[in-house]
């Protein structure tokens, strides 16, 4: 029997990622169509983080930003990264109706009309957007092609390597249709911080491009090489929370 405290310290009420049951889901029609806009010229570099790999981008303007849909103010462009598993049969952090994908893009926004940089938006619960593609098996994309070319130049934990021109508008898929709810971080410090935009259209990744994925290591040049088979968290409560959906 735990000891409770007055202020609960393990009451996480907003952690994701989480299932999507889309006959719970609520239609609300004030929310609007997303803006999201993306200029190449704003990839930066490709960093191999230990537990994935982000393309980063420069933050220091609103040159690639997400506004509107559920949100209040516009979000400038951080980083994007995917998660996937150790095979096909999973891989995604969200799951729909119980369905795992094999793997799930993330785009990093931080609130930049509200705050004055990243690392003080992930303080607040309204710092953070996170838009989330849900990937599924098909032909080889062309754009996760580009980033798996330079995979190799990543090899070990914290290496990098330059990364321009990535247009991240052609990661998405034509329908802009999303889910969204209240969430967090979903690897360390696992902050509640986080607008969740998941788009209702999946976009297509080639088995062996999966693989490729698992290849890059976990660890640094010096150490046993260990890959990055897997990255995804296990889904978590969804507690008082309802997740809207901007189609019916
Ligand atoms: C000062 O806070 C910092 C500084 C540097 C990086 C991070 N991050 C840690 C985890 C994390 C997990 C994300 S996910 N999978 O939910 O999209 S996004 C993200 S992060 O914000 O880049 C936080
Ligand atoms: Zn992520």
């Amino acid at each position: 029997m735990g000891v409770s405290t007055s202020r609960n310290e393990h009451c996480r009420p907003r952690q994701s990622p989480i299932n999507i049951y889309t006959k719970k889901v609520r239609y609300d029609s004030s929310l609007r169509p997303l803006y999201i806009y993306y200029d190449p010229k704003s990839s930066r570099r490709l960093v191999n983080v230990g537990h994935c790999f982000n393309v980063e981008f420069e933050d220091n303007n609103d040159k690639s930003v997400v506004s509107d849909g559920p949100l209040t103010g516009y979000y400038r462009l951080r980083q994007l990264h995917f998660h996937w598993g150790s095979s096909d049969q999973d891989g995604s952090e969200h799951v729909i109706d119980g369905q795992t994908y094999p793997a799930e893009l993330h785009i990093v926004h931080w609130n930049a009309q509200k705050y004055p940089s990243f690392d003080e938006a992930v303080k607040h619960p309204d710092g953070l957007a996170v838009i989330g593609v849900l990937l599924k098996i098909g032909e080889a994309n062309p754009v996760i092609q580009n980033i798996i070319n330079n995979l190799d130049k990543v090899k070990t934990k914290n290496k990098e390597c330059p990364f321009t021109q990535l247009d991240v508008s052609s990661l998405l898929p034509n329908d802009r249709n999303y889910w969204t709810y209240q969430g967090s971080l979903t690897t360390p410090p696992y902050s509640e911080c986080v607008t969740w935009i998941v788009l209702q259209e999946a976009i297509l990744i080639s088995s062996e491009q999966l693989f490729h994925f698992r290849g890059l290591l976990c660890t640094s040049e010096s150490e046993k090489p260990t890959c990055i088979l897997e990255n995804h968290r296990p889904i978590q409560p969804l507690e008082a929370r309802v997740v809207r959906s901007s189609s019916k």
